[in-house]
Order: C-alpha cells, then sequence, then structure tokens
C-alpha cells in the first residue's frame, strides 16, 4: 500500500513504526511532517522518503496526523494533489466528517480514525468512521492499515468520543495510575528501579490476563481479593477515595472535550 502521512509526531510516527515493523515497505510509505529534524530523523530509522503534499497523488492513502487546530488548512492544501479516488485519512480527535468532506475536494473518499500509541508495538486499538460515500473496499483498505498495528472497529461517528475517552486517551490513564503506583513503592522503601519493574510487569500480567483469559476484569480482581485480606483492605480505600467515581468523571470530561473541538470554529 502506497501511504503519504503527514504529520509525524507522536501518533504519527507510532503508526509508521507500527506499519514498518508489521511488513508494510518502507520505500512506498512517504513522511510530511513540518519539522525537518523529524522527517530526517524517520528516513533514517525506517527508510522511507521525505518529500511534500504532491506525494499525495501517488498515494492509495493519505493520513493526516496533524494537530486538530492544523487539519483543516493541511485538508485543504491538499486540494490539487489528490486523484479522485485516494483515500484520506484523518486520525484528528474532535474534528468531524462534516467539516473534513467540506475541506476536501469534493467527493473525496474520507475516514475519521482514532487510534492509540500502542500502535508502535503493534497492540494498538482503533475505531474507524467511514465518511458519506466511501466503499466497501475502501473501509477494508483503512481497516487493514488499521488491523496492520492492533486491533480495529468500526462504529458510527456518534460514539467516536466515547471510543477516545476508552481507548484513544486511554494507555494516558493507565500510564498515570502506573506512575502512582511506583511513587507508593517508593514510599514504602523500595528504590525507583525496584518499584518501576514491580509495576511494570503487574500491568504486563494484568493485561495479558484480560486479554487471553476471556474473564471479566471482575472475575480477575476476585480472584485477587481474599476475603478480609490485603486487597480488601487497598480497594475499599480506593472506593472510599472516590477512584471509581473519579475514572467514570474522566471519561465524561475527555468525551465533552471531544465535542467542544468539534464545535470550536
Ligand atoms: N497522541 C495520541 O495518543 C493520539 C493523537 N491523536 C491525534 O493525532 C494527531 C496528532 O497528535 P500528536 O501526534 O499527539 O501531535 P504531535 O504534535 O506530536 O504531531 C503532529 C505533527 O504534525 C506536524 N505538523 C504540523 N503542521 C503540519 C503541516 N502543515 N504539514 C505537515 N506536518 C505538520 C507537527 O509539527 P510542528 O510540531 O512543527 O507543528 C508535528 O510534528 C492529533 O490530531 C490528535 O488528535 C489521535 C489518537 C491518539
Ligand atoms: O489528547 C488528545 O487530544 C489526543 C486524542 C486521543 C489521545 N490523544
Amino acid at each position: 500500500m502506497r501511504i503519504v502521512l503527514v504529520g509525524a509526531g507522536a501518533m504519527g510516527g507510532a503508526l509508521l513504526s507500527g506499519w514498518v515493523a508489521g511488513g508494510q515497505d518502507p520505500a512506498d510509505v512517504v513522511v510530511v511532517d513540518s519539522y525537518t529534524p523529524r522527517v530526517n530523523e524517520l528516513v533514517a530509522e525506517f527508510g522511507v522518503r521525505g518529500a511534500d503534499l504532491n506525494e499525495a497523488a501517488e498515494a492509495d492513502v493519505v493520513v493526516l496526523a496533524v494537530k486538530p487546530h492544523q487539519i483543516l488548512g493541511v485538508a485543504k492544501a491538499l486540494d490539487g494533489a489528490l486523484r479522485p479516488g485516494t483515500v484520506v485519512v484523518s486520525i484528528a480527535a474532535g474534528v468531524p466528517l462534516a467539516k473534513l468532506v467540506d475541506a476536501l475536494p469534493e467527493g473525496q473518499p474520507v475516514f475519521r480514525v482514532m487510534p492509540n500509541t500502542p500502535a508502535l508495538l503493534g497492540k494498538g486499538m482503533s475505531g474507524v468512521v467511514a465518511g458519506p460515500g466511501t466503499s466497501q473496499d475502501q473501509q477494508l483498505m483503512v481497516v487493514g492499515l488499521l488491523d496492520a498495528v492492533g486491533r480495529t472497529v468500526v462504529i458510527d461517528e456518534d460514539h467516536i468520543d466515547a471510543l477516545t475517552g476508552l481507548s484513544g486517551s486511554g494507555p494516558a490513564y493507565l500510564f498515570y495510575v502506573a506512575e502512582a503506583m511506583v511513587e507508593a513503592g517508593v514510599h514504602q522503601g523500595l528504590t525507583r528501579p525496584e518499584a518501576t519493574a514491580l509495576v511494570n510487569q503487574t500491568f504486563v500480567g494484568a493485561a495479558a490476563m484480560l486479554d487471553e483469559s476471556g474473564d471479566s476484569a471482575t472475575l480477575l480482581r476476585e480472584r485477587v481479593t481474599s476475603p478480609g485480606g490485603t486487597t480488601a483492605a487497598a480497594l475499599r480505600t480506593l472506593d472510599d477515595h472516590g477512584v471509581r467515581a473519579a475514572l467514570l468523571a474522566a471519561v465524561e470530561a475527555c468525551v465533552e472535550r471531544g465535542a467542544q473541538m468539534a464545535s470550536d470554529g
């Protein structure tokens, strides 16, 4: 697949790395980024090519991975560089398909996607929303692009902010919990490297159980919680401090922010 990636920051770079590790031929990937040293770094690391937006003419798919406030400007700048069938993918949070359709040449196939940074390791989770008039083959191509770096669901645009609240932004919540647990270990007298090793492997093990056991988070949590034991004492404290309510509120805030970004000029 011939890919033009516009914006090679945290998320664009993670996708690129996942694609190449997953077997995408780097010679068929062109990176466009306003920060030239970043492009040079990716060219050296992966063997992709650096170029400008005119390369979009040769692409099967153009992935727009710039910041949300930049994306409509970039979409407009693609005018004249796109072939009619070139599929455009936006990964910007809070930018509705309707605005992308308006900014792109009439009839240009466009998809709205919300990936996450574990795509870097082929363990991403992405949501795909098909734009108006797109074909089944185009959707299969976009899903294939995201499946190459993890798992993919096709959803309605009405649910993309909710998906962002769980999987798009979700890795940050888990890193935040990991940071706090390391800090707790240091408070208990462990060295930082010791605490980090314990926390990291606990996340790896718990994530693998969630993924591979087929059991719910509730059942897995109950199996750790011996009656009257240490875990029950810890979980009671989490409840007393409103951690469950805080997570509900955090996802709600994420969803509200997505909606607010959608209505920004
Ligand atoms: N980070 C994440 O976990 C996720 C991010 N996203 C979405 O991905 C998009 C990018 O986010 P993120 O990677 O975090 O942001 P970054 O700022 O890390 O990356 C954006 C990159 O695009 C470059 N850029 C800006 N304008 C242009 C332009 N006109 N042409 C080419 N390149 C340009 C920026 O350069 P410069 O710095 O010089 O402006 C920067 O290198 C956002 O829309 C975000 O909503 C979606 C899912 C997850
Ligand atoms: O924080 C953000 O806006 C982006 C979208 C999802 C993850 N990062």
